[in-house]
C-alpha cells in the first residue's frame, strides 16, 4: 500500500485552499474551443475572492439517478441481489482463475455477467447512497464496485455523472488511508494516472452543489500475499479544495461524513480480518504507530532456498510421537485448518503497558484467539530488537516459537526463528504479557502452508469475560536476556496479577 504522511488539516500552509473563477471553466471553452482541460485549469486562480462557480459541461452521458429515491425493490431484496452477485462474481472468478490472472480475470468475470444482464442498477449513475450496499461493505476487485453500482468507472478513480448541467462526482476511490486519522475527515489528494480531469471537474463542482459522493478505500497489501480489498466508507461532501502549486494541476479536496449514516469503525486490519479490529484509546491522545497489518507470516529467503526446511513428514504429521516435527516441540504440534478470527476483538490503550488487547465478546476456554504473525527472523536479528525495546513502550519483543527456546531449531543456517511483528504484524502484536495468563501458545502445523514452519496460535486459557484484557506469559527468564553486547537487561513487569514478580525480564 502506498504510505502518504497523513495530512488530515485543512490550514497547512502549504496547501493553501484557491477559488475559481466561472470565467475560467465554461462549456464553451470545453466544447468548442477545443480548450484541454489542463489548460483551462492552469488558469485556476488562487487566492481570489470569487466563490467557485458551478462548472458546466455538455457531454452526452446517461441521466443521474438518486440513490435515495424509493425503489420499486425494497433495500432488502437489493441486498440479497448484491449478496448472491458478488457469490457469483467470487465463484466465476475460481472457476476461470487458471485460465486468466491478473487483471484479466475480474474483468473476464465481469464480461460475463453483464452479458447475462447481472449488473445491478445497470445503466445507472446513481448520485448518493447505493440501495443494497452498506457501510463497511467490503469489495475483493475494483470490477465488483461496477458490477454492484457503487462505482462506474473501470479505469478512473473518480466517477461523475451530469445532473443539470453540471458534471457532478459520485464516487472516489482512494489508496491514501493512511491520511484518514478520522473517518469523518477524508482528505483526496487526486494524483497519478488514474485521475482524470473530468474527475477533478467534477470534484470541483461537487463542492459547490454539495452534493452526497460515495468514498470507497482501496487498502492494497504488497507483503504478506492479502491482495487487495475495498471498503465503502459511507457518503462524504466535498468541504473545501487546496490548490497545492500554483499553475499546476495538484488539488486536495476535503472531504466530510454526512451524517445520519451506520457508525463506522477504522478496521485496523483493512478488511484483511473477516472481524473489523477497532482501535480504542480513553487514555490519552496517542495513536497506534504504523505497521503494515499482514494475515501471514513473512519468511526469510533461506526457508525457499533450503530443501531441508519446511516440514516433509511422509504421513503429513499424523503421529506426533514420530514426527520429527512434533518431537523438536516436545510432541505439541497441532494441527489446524483455518486461523480466521471469530471473536470481536478491540485493541486499547492499556494505562501503563502501551497497547493491550481485549474482546468485546466472552471467550469460552479453549477456543482460538489468533495468530501471532509477523516476520520470522533469526537470533542474532532478535537480538538487535531487544537492543530497541527501551527506546518506546511499544517496541516489540520478537516472541520464540511456543515461547520457549527448546522448541524451534535447525530451519535456517543459524539456527532459531523468532517472529518479529514490528513493521509487520496482525493484533497478536498488542497482546501484552501477563504472569497469570488467560492466553496460551500452541506451535501449530498448517494445513495449506509450504514450507510447513510451526505458527503461534493462541487460544483462551480459561473463560474470559467480555472486555478482560487477553494476556500471554512471553516466558522471559529473569535475569537472562541480553543486548547485543552482552550487557544484562530488566523490564518491570505492569500486569497487576496477584501472582506478578514484577518483572517482564
Ligand atoms: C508485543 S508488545 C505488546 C504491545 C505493546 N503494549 C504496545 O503498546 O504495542 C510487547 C511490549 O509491550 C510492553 N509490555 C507488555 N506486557 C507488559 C507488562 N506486563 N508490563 C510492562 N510492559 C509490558 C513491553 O514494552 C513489551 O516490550
Amino acid at each position: 500500500m502506498t504510505k502518504t504522511k497523513p495530512s488530515s488539516s485543512t490550514t497547512n500552509p502549504k496547501h493553501k485552499p484557491f477559488q475559481v473563477s466561472n470565467r475560467n471553466f465554461n462549456e464553451r471553452a470545453l466544447l468548442f474551443k477545443n480548450v484541454s482541460t489542463r489548460r483551462l485549469l492552469s488558469k485556476v486562480q488562487s487566492n481570489t475572492e470569487t466563490p467557485i462557480k458551478k462548472l458546466h459541461l455538455k457531454r452526452r452521458c446517461e441521466d443521474a439517478t438518486s440513490g435515495n429515491m424509493p425503489s420499486l425493490t425494497s433495500d432488502d431484496s437489493r441486498r440479497k441481489k448484491v449478496k448472491t452477485t458478488l457469490g457469483n462474481f467470487r465463484a466465476l472468478c475460481g472457476k476461470l482463475g487458471n485460465e486468466f490472472t491478473g487483471d484479466a480475470l475480474p474483468i473476464k468475470v465481469s464480461g460475463i455477467l453483464r452479458q447475462r444482464g447481472k449488473f445491478i442498477h445497470d445503466g445507472k449513475k446513481i448520485i448518493g447512497k447505493v440501495s443494497g450496499i452498506e457501510v463497511g461493505d467490503k469489495f475483493l476487485y475494483w470490477q465488483e464496485l461496477n458490477v454492484v453500482g457503487l462505482h462506474r468507472q473501470n479505469l478512473s478513480l473518480i466517477d461523475h455523472v451530469l445532473k443539470n448541467q453540471n458534471l457532478i462526482a459520485t464516487s472516489v476511490v482512494s489508496c491514501h488511508f493512511d491520511d484518514m486519522d478520522d473517518t469523518n475527515v477524508f482528505v483526496y489528494t487526486g494524483e497519478g494516472s488514474k485521475v482524470s480531469n473530468f474527475g477533478k471537474l467534477a470534484l470541483m463542482n461537487s463542492y459547490h452543489v454539495k452534493n452526497p459522493i460515495r468514498v470507497i478505500i482501496n487498502f492494497n497489501s504488497k507483503n504478506g500475499g492479502d491482495g487487495e480489498v475495498y471498503c465503502y466508507y459511507g457518503l462524504y461532501k466535498v468541504e473545501s479544495i487546496w490548490k497545492k502549486k500554483k499553475g499546476k494541476l495538484d488539488f486536495k479536496f476535503c472531504l466530510l461524513r454526512l451524517p445520519d449514516q451506520k457508525s463506522f469503525v477504522k478496521d485496523i486490519s483493512n478488511g484483511k480480518e473477516a472481524i473489523p479490529i477497532c482501535v480504542v484509546n480513553h487514555i490519552d491522545s496517542g495513536k497506534v504507530p504504523y505497521f503494515q497489518y499482514i494475515t501471514r507470516n513473512i519468511y526469510p529467503e533461506c526457508v525457499f532456498n533450503d530443501s531441508s526446511v519446511g516440514h516433509k513428514c511422509a504421513d503429513q504429521c499424523s503421529d506426533s510421537l514420530k514426527c520429527s516435527c512434533a518431537l523438536k516441540s516436545g510432541g505439541k504440534i497441532t494441527r489446524v485448518k483455518k486461523n480466521e478470527i471469530k471473536f470481536k476483538l478491540q485493541i486499547f490503550k492499556t494505562k501503563a503497558k502501551g497497547w493491550g488487547v481485549r474482546s468485546e465478546n466472552a471467550i469460552p476456554s479453549g477456543n482460538f484467539i489468533c495468530e501471532y504473525i509477523g516476520e520470522i527472523i533469526e537470533d542474532e536479528e532478535a537480538l538487535k530488537i531487544v537492543d530497541d525495546d527501551d527506546k518506546e513502550m511499544s517496541s516489540y519483543q520478537p516472541v520464540e516459537a511456543s515461547g520457549s527456546k527448546e522448541v524451534i531449531d535447525d530451519r535456517c543456517d543459524s539456527g532459531r526463528f523468532n517472529i518479529d511483528a514490528a513493521k509487520y504484524g496482525n493484533v497478536g502484536r498488542f497482546i501484552n504479557h501477563s504472569c497469570s495468563p488467560n492466553l496460551f501458545a500452541r506451535n501449530v502445523l498448517y494445513d495449506d502452508d509450504v514450507p510447513r514452519i510451526p505458527q503461534i496460535m493462541l487460544y483462551a486459557a480459561e473463560n474470559i469475560p467480555s472486555m478482560k484484557e487477553l494476556t500471554l506469559d512471553y516466558n522471559y527468564k529473569i535475569n537472562q536476556v541480553t543486548d547485543s553486547n552482552g550487557n544484562l537487561k530488566t523490564k518491570v513487569c505492569y500486569c497487576e496479577a496477584s501472582a506478578c514478580i514484577h518483572r517482564l525480564y
